[in-house]
């Protein structure tokens, strides 16, 4: 059983001092792809940090160069122009590059840093040998971050400060929600469900699409009629207590359309597949925790 404490994203009483205090605070996020930019853009956007307390680096000039033109937040391609000022450092790499950054950072890390990483699989241990450190934060968002409706589990080292915790709670939930995870085992099953989860949604809306266009629609109606589906599917669960089987019940009459459909996804052994699917997702974040 995991036990988590899930966060809201909204703003409590006891946050408000934080606030203030974390206006002073610099944080800086290393890896400008998909996650750290999603990262950076809904940090800059909240009441957390000022203006030019957000800094973002990436080893790529060419997407230095582009960010510096579009930006509220410091720009840099070198990393010791950056760290020492950052109080809270996210880490937004692939796991791969985690060797040839830890060597990069840790000459330059202070005890007082925090550290966030977002990396797959990359172990607690890990960041606290590679770079000698000890305050470390280990989360896996999702790629809803980008439009604010992340979800982000997360554990950390027991040298993290309650106080700490909350500062770093609530920069996690600018992009979404969190949820607090006892253990890195945990984190690495949330990986297998909201982690990747994205993907396996993706993978199910390109099916449906190519069903419809299989059926004479059009890229355009077929994109229309699925995602229309999935959003008005996901408002329906989200906005009531009854579970996925009642709603499939609801739309499935006796002898009807749905239970055919329904019918034909038992006999192949859907359900199976999708949490094999999962799994295999978990277990290869323990495995890249092995190799970390
Ligand atoms: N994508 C997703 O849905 C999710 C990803 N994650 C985790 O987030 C992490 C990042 O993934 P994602 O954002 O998709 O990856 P991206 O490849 O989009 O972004 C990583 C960025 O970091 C840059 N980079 C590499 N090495 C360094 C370095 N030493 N210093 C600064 N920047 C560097 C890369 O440059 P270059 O391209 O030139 O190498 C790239 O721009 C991964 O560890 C992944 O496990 C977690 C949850 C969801
Ligand atoms: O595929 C990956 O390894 C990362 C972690 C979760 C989503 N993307």
């Amino acid at each position: 059983m995991h036990n988590a404490c899930i966060g809201r994203g909204t703003i409590g009483i006891n946050s408000l001092y934080l606030i203030n205090k974390n206006l002073l605070m610099k944080v800086l996020v290393i890896g400008a792809g998909n996650m750290g930019l999603a990262y950076a853009k809904a940090l800059v956007k909240s009441e957390f940090l000022s203006n030019h307390n957000l800094m973002i680096s990436d080893t790529s000039a060419e997407k230095t160069e582009e960010l510096k033109k579009i930006s509220r937040f410091d720009v840099f391609t070198n990393l010791s122009d950056c760290l020492p000022k950052a109080d809270i450092i996210f880490i937004a790499v692939k796991p791969y590059h985690t060797d040839e950054l830890f060597e990069e950072l840790k000459p330059m890390m202070s005890p007082d840093q925090i550290v966030i990483s977002i990396m797959a699989g990359v172990t607690i241990q890990s960041m606290k040998d590679g770079l000698g450190i000890t305050k470390v934060v280990r989360a896996m968002p999702n790629l809803p971050a980008q439009v604010g409706k992340g979800l982000t589990s997360f554990t950390a080292s027991d040298e993290v400060s309650r106080l700490e915790l909350s500062t770093v709670e609530n920069l996690l939930d600018t992009t979404g929600r969190s949820v607090r995870l006892d253990t890195e085992n945990d984190v690495d099953a949330s990986t297998g469900i909201s982690g990747s989860g994205p993907a396996y949604v993706f993978y199910f809306m390109h099916s449906m699409m190519e069903a419809a266009k299989k059926m004479g629609f059009s890229v355009h109606d077929s994109k229309v009629l699925v995602g229309t589906t999935f959003e008005g599917a996901v408002e329906l669960f989200n906005k009531s207590d009854l579970s996925p089987e009642g709603w499939m019940k609801r739309v499935a009459s006796k002898g009807g359309t749905t239970r055919a459909a329904l019918d034909s996804m038992e006999d192949n052994n859907i359900k199976q597949l999708i949490e094999d699917a999962a799994y295999a997702a978990f277990n290869r974040a323990v495995e890249l925790g092995k190799e970390s």
